[in-house]
């Protein structure tokens, strides 16, 4: 596995793979790697030539009061598994590389973030899709991966990719969980015992959201999930939200698929999870346009 630290090494690399016909997979990550990490390489390995894996905490989309210090990092870890799960190129370069000044420009995200995520880390997105800009012409890469424990950042992904003719594809690959339905994320490490055990009602709480639409109980399923997941744990419900995906509004009739979230701010860990599933909404015809589910 190559290590790469600089911008023009990771470009030159990479022109020289491109030219000799070879696909590029990439998988941005901010490290600390898991097994939701190593799934995406998985998959990269199984459609491309060349697996280019990012490490980069960007402090472009942590707001201030949020865990940019103390995100979990070891790199050394993470070198032993993105070679063990295939990745041909390890591309870390530090904050000074990525920005050696402020950036003169940084791109805005319009849709797609005013609920969820977006609406509790305000311009979050707009690091995360300026951080991208710089890294898909870093890498030039065939195809995208990312996991869709993030479902809210694909959608923004897909939006920048689009609006911005950018020659990727963008592949979500599904949320890998632990025995008892909890999301992998770099961020359980910071859970408590306690908590740890906790976490698992958030995804259970999507599952039982699920099942009260699907009963056409459509009128209070997110204050359900609420009293849930407050009942449930001691963290505090952020969000638990219902909406059309990939768009992320309120759903209507014509949304083809619905994505249920949540986020729970634990001690010091904040989770999110969601599940997206078909429009069970428009079974329940109610003759409105807008479907209530809150
Ligand atoms: N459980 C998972 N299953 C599949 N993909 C995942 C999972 N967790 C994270 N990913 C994906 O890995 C990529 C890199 O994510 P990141 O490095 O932020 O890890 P993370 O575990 O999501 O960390 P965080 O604690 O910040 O949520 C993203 O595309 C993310 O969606
Ligand atoms: C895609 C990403 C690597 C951009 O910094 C980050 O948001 C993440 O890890 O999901
Ligand atoms: N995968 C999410 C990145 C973040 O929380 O900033």
């Amino acid at each position: 596995m190559k290590l790469i630290t600089r911008i023009k090494e990771m470009q030159h690399f990479i022109s020289e793979e491109k030219r000799s016909g070879k696909k590029v997979g990439f998988v941005p990550t901010m490290g600390y790697l898991h097994e939701g990490h190593l799934s995406l390489m998985k998959r990269a390995k199984k459609e491309s030539d060349v697996i280019v894996v990012s490490i980069f905490v960007n402090p472009l989309q942590f707001g201030p009061n949020e865990d940019f210090d103390r995100y979990p990092r070891d790199l050394e870890r993470d070198k032993q598994l993105a070679l063990e799960a295939g990745a041909d190129v390890l591309f870390f370069p530090d904050t000074k590389e990525m920005y050696p000044d402020e950036p003169v420009v940084t791109v805005s995200v319009n849709k797609r973030v005013d609920a969820l995520c977006g609406e509790s880390r305000v311009g979050h997105f707009d690091g995360v899709a300026t951080v991208l800009t710089k890294l898909f012409h870093i890498v030039s890469p065939d195809y995208a991966y990312f996991g869709l424990k993030d479902a809210q950042q694909v959608a923004v992904v897909q939006g920048l990719v689009d609006d911005f003719n950018f020659p990727v594809k963008v592949i979500g690959c599904e949320t890998k969980r632990e025995s008892d339905g909890l999301a992998m994320s770099s961020r359980n490490v910071y859970l408590t015992e306690i908590e740890r055990k906790e976490a698992s009602h958030l995804s259970q709480s999507l599952l039982k959201a699920k099942n009260w639409l699907l009963d056409g109980d459509s009128g209070e399923t997110e204050q359900k999930m609420i009293k849930y997941l407050e009942e449930h744990t001691s963290g505090f419900v952020e969000y638990s939200k219902i909406l059309s995906y990939p768009e992320l509004l309120p759903p209507s009739k014509k949304s083809k698929k619905l994505i249920i979230a949540v986020a729970v701010k634990f001690s010091k860990a904040r989770l999110i999870d969601n599940i997206i599933i078909d429009n069970i909404l428009t079974r329940q015809e109610s003759g409105e346009e807008t479907c209530s589910v809150h």
